[in-house]
């Protein structure tokens, strides 16, 4: 090769190389540019989403709640067949929106559905004393929430209120935790089971909450932060919920 094909040779070969070196740099702007974009989507819904939903089976205290909040007193309520929505000043985070969740089995998945995008968090009130006798639809419709695909993507903070403590044989939160966790292990079972069914003859496919292999625990859960805390709407003692809306702002 003549000294003219060597110089030549260089030019071509060093002019691969800044070619390479910008597509690896162009690739490196697109990919940061789309991490930028994606973050900034990300934080704008989480900022804008400002709505607590109150939900929970008929009777467990929703209203009583809603109004010791919104209104500072009690409000005599009967069985809610529509949502009451109220605006919540926490201290020096702005104004939260507070919605009370109608718990009638008709009427309470579509007025969770028109409110759960919103949701900053959701706070499952139950009756502390009636658990017993209510476990299976409890855990039900806890489960229904928890693995809606709206609330698994958006991941509000979920607290469960063992509300009513002020009943002498009221359960407190920590063995409340351990029964739900074993009769949403149960229900997770069947679930799993009619999911796989039905899997077989079409193509759903199913959604496992928790961990694969293992009791169902709240902890596993990895799309969602769920915490326990304990009230009475009767006696006004609402500060655990006061403090986890204070963190939650
Ligand atoms: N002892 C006791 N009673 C409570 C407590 N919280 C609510 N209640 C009573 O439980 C009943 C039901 O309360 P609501 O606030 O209407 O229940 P809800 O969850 O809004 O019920 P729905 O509107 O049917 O979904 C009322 O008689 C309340 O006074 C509590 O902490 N302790």
């Amino acid at each position: 090769m003549s000294k003219k094909d060597e110089t030549l040779r260089g030019v071509l070969d060093s002019d691969e190389k800044n070619a390479h070196w910008g597509t690896i740099g162009v690739a490196l702007i697109v990919g940061l540019i789309t991490l930028f974009v994606f973050i900034f989507v990300w934080r704008k819904g989480r900022v804008s989403r400002r709505g607590i939903c109150l939900v929970g089976l008929c009777e467990s205290g929703k209203t009583l709640i809603f109004s010791q909040l919104i209104y500072k007193k009690a409000v005599e309520s009967f069985t809610s067949m529509k949502e009451n929505v109220g605006v919540l000043d926490i201290a020096n985070k702005g104004a939260l929106k507070l919605i009370d969740v109608p718990g009638h089995e008709r009427v309470r998945q579509r007025f969770f559905d028109s409110y759960k995008n919103t949701a900053r968090g959701i706070v499952f009130v139950l009756d502390s004393f009636s658990l017993n006798k209510d476990i299976r639809d409890v855990a039900e419709y806890l489960y229904t929430i928890l693995s809606d695909p709206v609330v698994s993507s958006n991941r509000p903070q979920v607290l469960i209120l063992c509300n009513k403590q002020d009943h002498p044989l009221a359960k407190g939160p920590q063995v409340i935790q351990s029964v739900l966790e074993k009769e949403m292990n149960v229900l997770r079972n069947t679930q799993t089971n009619q999911l796989e069914a039905v899997a077989e003859g079409g193509n759903r496919k199913s959604f496992y909450l928790g961990q694969e292999g293992k009791n169902f625990e709240f902890a596993d859960i990895r799309s969602l932060r769920v915490e326990f805390a304990a009230s009475s709407a009767h006696t006004e003692d609402l500060e655990s919920l006061k403090k986890w809306l204070q963190s939650v702002a």
